[in-house]
């Protein structure tokens, strides 16, 4: 259970986050959506201790993330994997060694920067490439892959940490429809499959809807609707995203209103 209580990010005098509790059961698929500036980013990035409250707490499992430093930050991190819209590939290094990466949070920085990871490690990185359908371009540079292949990549790298939790800060907003689809059907199987929470900034209304279990929504810092895909009626929805409501429903259809595979497997093939 992720329990965020009365959470607060300033920046001198604009909140952020304002005042924001939410709890989230293990192996929810949470959709945080919301106009630009509206707080998810920062919401996010407290939660993997990127950007450091003002005030509030979280807690996982009962421990409070947010009191944690050192080993215990760094093991937090670890557990918490985070996905960017940027992918954030080293491009030059091959695909299997940008995967490796994500055990840097189990290792000290020296020791995956000289990557010395043993065949476990190895296989870990090919397993989880292959649950992404990426396993073919392990020796590729990750450079010569197209967007979405990266951010499967990133998703693999996100795997092999072995994660509770997994944060995704706008995922899909660099991608094409069919390329948005595959990544999004990958974070629900791995969601579904393995039992990891996904808290998920979304730009777009109709992927938040098809994809997650519950939809949070910000408006300038604050929790203005929290609930089911169902409960969340085009008035609200409209509300939320003010200025940028006819982006959000149109950039929605056009980006991921093709429907998930179902079962939520189907992610082979796919490039
Ligand atoms: N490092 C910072 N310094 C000052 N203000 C910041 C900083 N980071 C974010 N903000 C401000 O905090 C508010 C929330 O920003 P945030 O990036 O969390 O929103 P967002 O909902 O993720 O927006 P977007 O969808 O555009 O990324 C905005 O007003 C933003 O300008």
């Amino acid at each position: 259970m992720l329990e965020i209580t009365q959470l607060t990010k300033a920046f001198g005098p604009n909140k952020a986050v304002d005042n924001i509790t939410l709890s989230v059961p293990q192996g929810q698929m949470v959709g945080v959506i919301g106009r630009s500036g509206a707080g998810k980013s920062t919401l996010l990035r407290m939660v993997n201790r990127l950007a450091e409250p003002t005030d509030g707490k979280i807690l996982f499992g009962g421990r409070e993330v947010t009191a944690l430093r050192g080993r215990a930050l760094h093991a937090w991190r670890a557990e918490c994997a985070m996905v960017f819209q940027q992918f954030n590939l080293v491009g030059r290094m091959s695909v299997i060694n940008n995967v490796l990466m994500g055990r840097i949070f189990h290792h000290g920085f020296a020791t995956a920067m000289l990557q010395i990871f043993g065949p476990e490690e190895r296989a870990l990185a090919i397993r989880a490439l292959d649950r992404l359908g990426m396993a073919h371009t392990a020796l590729q540079r990750a450079e010569t892959l197209s967007g979405g292949q990266m951010q499967r990549v990133a998703i693999a790298r996100a795997l092999v940490q072995q994660p509770k939790l997994m944060l995704a800060d706008e995922p899909i907003a660099s991608l094409d429809p069919l390329n948005a689809k595959v990544v999004m059907d990958a974070l629900r199987t791995i969601n579904r499959e393995d039992g990891i929470t996904v808290l998920a900034n979304l730009h777009t209304l109709d992927t938040a809807r098809t994809y997650c279990d519950r939809i949070v929504g910000l408006m300038e810092g604050r929790v203005v609707f929290d609930g089911t895909p169902d409960q969340l009626t085009d008035r609200q929805a409209r509300e939320i995203y003010g200025a940028e409501a006819d982006d959000a429903f149109s950039e929605g259809v056009t980006s991921t209103a093709l429907r998930p595979a179902q079962p939520v497997r189907a992610l082979e093939g796919a490039e």
